[in-house]
């Protein structure tokens, strides 16, 4: 088992963020954390990485529960690309993709020790894997927005992470970007032993690799599971309040507003 949190609550400022937490992620499963602005899941991934302490219940990740663990150690096994990262990114926009991406191995923002040849050769290889070798010589400062990102996921795969956290990642992306972006995240998902969880508002970005999703409401999980039975009609009308109809086109989930009557 990779993560378990047991009937964790957490509570900020008098403010219950989180409650009734029952969730365990495995070796082998990727999944979606489907919620709406400030359903709690930002605050549900600062768990994970122990920036946030529970009020209540117990965390256990890589089998080690919280409190029994140097969270500095438990952190470089996790790989999390966020807006927030990204723009602290920015002090150091002169650095080119493969300098951006051999960061990743120091948990640096900026490349200040020298990369061994293993480094470079393994910063190669995750270029290559994203399909953005285009990109090693290229300024982070005169990259997309799409580019960006898939150089910062790169940064995050060097430390080798047993955890990936992409936290909204199409955010502000157009439509081609997007699409460039769920791709590599598709390549990847494929050739890297990480697990993926990928926090999102947005249905279509739920790809097939995503085995599992959880939704999460107002601080609780509304539901969770195997993503085919939570991406059903009726499910995510329940969870929206609203009704719509969920179908699938070329392995891609489709929202529409309403019910069909069939008549
Ligand atoms: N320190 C805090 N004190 C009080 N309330 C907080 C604190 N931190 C977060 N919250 C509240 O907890 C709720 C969940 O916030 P969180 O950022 O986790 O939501 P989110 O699902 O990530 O939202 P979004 O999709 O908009 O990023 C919000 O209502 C937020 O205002």
């Amino acid at each position: 088992m990779l993560m378990q949190m047991q009937d964790v609550r957490l509570i900020r400022d008098g403010k219950t963020i989180l409650d009734d937490i029952n969730w365990e992620v495995n070796n082998g499963e990727h999944w979606a954390i489907i919620g709406m602005n400030g359903a709690g899941k930002t605050a549900l991934l600062n768990l994970v990485c122990g920036y946030l302490y529970p009020t209540k219940g117990t965390i256990s990740v890589f089998g080690k529960q919280f409190g029994h663990y140097p969270l500095n150690e438990l952190r470089k096994q996790i790989g999390w690309v966020s807006l927030s990262f990204s723009e602290k990114m920015q002090h150091h926009a002169d650095n080119s993709g493969i300098q951006i991406i051999l960061s990743g191995k120091f948990a640096s923002i900026g490349l200040y020790e020298q990369p061994s040849w293993n480094d470079i050769e393994k910063a190669s290889e995750i270029l290559e894997q994203l399909g953005i070798e285009r990109l090693r010589e290229q300024s982070y400062r005169s990259m997309s927005q799409g580019e960006k990102q898939r150089i910062l996921i790169g940064r995050a795969l060097m430390a080798s992470p047993k955890l990936l956290i992409l936290d909204e990642p199409c955010t502000g992306l157009d439509f081609l970007s997007k699409e460039l972006l769920l791709s590599t995240i598709n390549q990847m998902a494929d050739k890297q032993q990480t697990t993926i969880l990928y926090v999102t508002h947005q249905l279509d970005e739920i790809l097939p690799i995503f085995t599992h999703s959880l939704l999460l409401r107002e601080g609780r999980i509304f539901s969770q599971g195997l993503t085919k039975n939570q991406l059903t009609s009726e499910n995510v009308s329940n969870f929206c309040n609203t009704p719509v109809q969920i179908s699938q086109e070329n392995n891609r989930y489709l929202l529409e507003l309403g019910l069909k009557t069939g008549v």
